[in-house]
């Protein structure tokens, strides 16, 4: 089966992170999940959340640490989710993509409807 190498970003600001909302129209649809994509060929993991953050949201980040990577089995694909903890630097969050965004303080982040992949990195983030 295919497997999808995907990174993405724990978007941090004044003790808030950031999540969105997948659209109806994509895979996945309505999860919510932190920002980010897949990689692209000859594409290092942080060329890549950089990237994807600003097509996706419009903004500019600073990475600030990496997370385990999250290996998941969906039905008709497989994951490979690499999370990085990123600031947000620069630029007005205009989404290209996904249905909403959200900033969310860590004590609501585990009541979202999560894309399951994302449910190991949550768990890890909320234990750091
Ligand atoms: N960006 C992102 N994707 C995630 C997360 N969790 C998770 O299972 N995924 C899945 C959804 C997608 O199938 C894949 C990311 O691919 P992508 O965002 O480049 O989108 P895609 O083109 O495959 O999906 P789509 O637009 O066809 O629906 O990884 C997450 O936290 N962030």
């Amino acid at each position: 089966m295919k497997i999808l190498k995907v990174t993405c970003a724990i978007i941090e600001k004044g003790g808030q992170t950031l999540v969105v909302q997948r659209s109806n129209k994509m895979k996945l649809p309505l999860k919510w999940e932190f920002p980010g994509g897949k990689i692209e060929e000859n594409e290092s993991e942080e060329e890549c959340i950089i990237r994807e953050i600003k097509e996706e949201l419009n903004i500019e980040i600073e990475l600030i640490s990496r997370l385990a990577t999250s290996n998941f089995n969906y039905s008709n694909f497989s994951i490979q989710l690499v999370p990085f903890i990123a600031r947000h630097t620069k630029g007005v969050i205009r989404l290209s993509e996904h249905k909403q965004y959200l900033w969310m303080s860590n004590k609501n982040l585990k009541n979202l409807d999560w894309a399951e992949a994302d449910i190991p990195i949550v768990n890890e983030y909320l234990n750091l």
